[in-house]
């Protein structure tokens, strides 16, 4: 496919490369790689994934110095531009503290890393990232993680489940989160962010598949655009 797509790396990430490898194997065509210091984008880019890891090393708090980095200021002015954007884990926690995603990602209930495959309910199967499901498909995709605990006031709460904004659940308890959010899109649905981690459930041999349909559903999306 003819997309330009590109994996952010802020020191301590260490989930770029399998973003990288998982968004070749679905697209056939490699990602550029994008250093946290770039502050210009390049102008043809078609899709930015932020990838998981311990950006700065979690310090202050996860994801708030990398939301600071020159990239993310060229991340938020493409995200307002329309071009869709995923932020996987510590990507997650990077797009809520550069404010492109409400809430907040905090320590985990149980206080513990969270290591393990979990089901994820499918809820919104209409965005541009999830429509490769069915609404209520249970996934089985793994989270690895200290910081995963969703927590936004019940305003924020209800204006995600109103417009159809929560894009998956937790199918079981997994670290505390509110309404066991598990990925929220932002309000033009063009940004999503999620703790469980799609980019390794790419090929059976990883123990699950299911992540592949969600980067399907982007490469197939930026097709009709
Ligand atoms: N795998 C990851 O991206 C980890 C995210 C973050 N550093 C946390 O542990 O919460």
């Amino acid at each position: 496919m003819a997309f330009t797509a590109g994996v952010i790396t802020f020191p301590g990430s260490n989930c770029d490369r399998d973003m990288a490898v998982a968004l070749e194997k679905v697209s056939g065509k490699a990602p550029l790689r994008i250093w946290h210091g770039d502050a210009e984008l390049p102008g043809n880019i078609d899709f930015i994934a932020v990838p998981g890891g311990f950006s700065y090393g979690d310090y202050l708090r996860s994801g708030a110095m990398a939301a600071n980095s020159p990239v993310m200021r060229s991340v938020v002015a493409a995200a307002e531009r329309g071009v869709p954007v995923l932020g996987v884990c510590n990507g997650f926690q990077v797009l809520t503290e550069a404010r492109l995603l409400p809430g907040a990602l905090m320590r985990n209930a149980g206080i513990r890393f969270v290591c393990r495959t979990v089901p994820l309910v499918v809820e919104n199967a209409s965005s541009l990232f999830t429509q490769g499901y069915e609404k209520g498909d249970t996934i089985q995709i793994p989270v690895a993680h200290h910081d995963g605990n969703y927590f936004a006031d019940e305003d924020v709460l209800n204006r995600l489940e109103g417009e159809g904004r929560i894009a998956f659940r937790y199918g079981e308890p997994v670290n505390g989160s509110a309404c066991q959010i598990a990925g929220v899109l932002n309000e033009r649905g063009n940004v999503l962010g999620m703790m469980p981690h799609p980019e390794r459930a790419i090929e059976p041999e990883q123990g699950s598949s299911d992540g592949r349909a969600l980067f399907q559903s982007v490469f197939e999306s930026l097709a009709v655009a």
